[in-house]
């Protein structure tokens, strides 16, 4: 089996002694492994775009980041695999991938290729959320030393340093062709977000469609009990945040908006027009059997 790993020595501020482990795991069994290290942005996507062939599965080690620059390069039938050693790692909790190199070896190897519908925003996908307004203006505002330094810490920072703009901007949406008017927007096709926290028990990898939150009053307190309701999985709850299931997510630019940034798996990920639907086709990831059977689970009726 040829393995291509796919490496951001960024991601994390670096995780050097993981990847050796990585690789010695897979090298014992039997996986013929070659490593690709980026050296910027981009790289990735760039790099498994440009070879003619990229082996029997791709593992983006590195983070969220790393991970959305991989699903952009990775040829159609190339199952994806998840070594996560950056800061947030969101998409290897909502996997239930495992930490420890020999046991996400195992999965990369012998794990089940798991089908998950990426989202795409303006012509490249992503995994898990595209965020509008507050959502972007964090990710944004995230200061990317202070992230290598002290990880998580630069987000709440950045969440802090934000949060007196909110309601100084409203967007109008179009979702499935229903206009709705809100102040910010998470666009999530995972249930997870900001590290362990449940953002919307609605979204699902596995299915086809986008869960949207809409936050439609314009005042902070709002902003602030939508803050404090998500480490008890409750924001949906809060009044004010309208949650929409939807396939074609529309977001105008705003008046006077021309430079509103947005964020797509937690990076910086251009600017407003926004056009976002489901991809055409899902991607194979390499899941263990566990993780594949709870998604079974859920999308069973009843
Ligand atoms: N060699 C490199 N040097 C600097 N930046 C890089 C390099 N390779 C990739 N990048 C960029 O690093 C960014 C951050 O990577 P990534 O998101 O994977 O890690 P992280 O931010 O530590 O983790 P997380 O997103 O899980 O919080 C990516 O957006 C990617 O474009």
């Amino acid at each position: 089996m040829k393995v291509l790993v796919v490496y951001n020595p960024a991601a994390g501020g670096g995780r050097e002694a993981l990847l050796k482990q990585l690789v010695r795991a897979l090298t014992a069994r039997h996986a013929d492994v070659e490593v690709y290290r980026t050296r910027a942005p981009g790289d990735a996507t760039r790099h498994l775009q440009e070879r003619a062939h990229q082996g029997d599965v791709v593992v983006a080690v590195g983070g969220d980041g790393t991970t959305n620059e991989v699903l952009n390069g990775l040829a159609g039938n190339v199952p994806l695999g998840i070594f996560a050693t950056g800061t947030a790692n969101v998409l290897a909790r909502e996997l239930a991938l495992p930490k420890h190199p020999e046991q996400a070896a195992d999965v990369i190897v012998q794990g089940v290729s798991m089908p998950v519908w990426p989202g795409d925003l303006n012509g490249r996908r992503f995994l898990m959320w595209v965020g509008v307004g507050y959502d972007a203006w964090v990710v944004q505002a995230t200061d990317l030393t202070v992230k290598r330094r002290f990880g998580k810490l630069a987000y709440v920072l950045a969440m802090f340093s934000q949060i007196r703009r909110y309601g100084s901007q409203r967007y109008r949406f179009l979702l499935d062709g229903r206009e709705y008017l809100a102040y910010s927007a998470v666009i999530a096709n995972a249930r997870h977000y900001g590290g362990s926290f449940i953002l919307t028990r609605q979204a699902d990898l596995t299915r086809p469609a986008l869960q949207v939150l809409l936050f439609t009053r314009p005042d902070r307190g709002q902003l602030l009990k939508c803050l404090l309701a998500l480490p008890f999985g409750a924001m949906e709850r809060v009044p004010g945040v309208v949650s929409v299931s939807a396939r074609d997510i529309q977001v105008a630019v705003p008046p006077g908006g021309l430079d509103e940034p947005l964020q797509a798996d937690g990076d910086p990920a251009g600017v407003l027009p926004a056009a976002v639907t489901v991809a055409e086709r899902p991607v194979l990831v390499r899941v263990p059997a566990a993780t594949a059977a709870r998604f079974d689970a859920r999308r069973q009726p009843g």
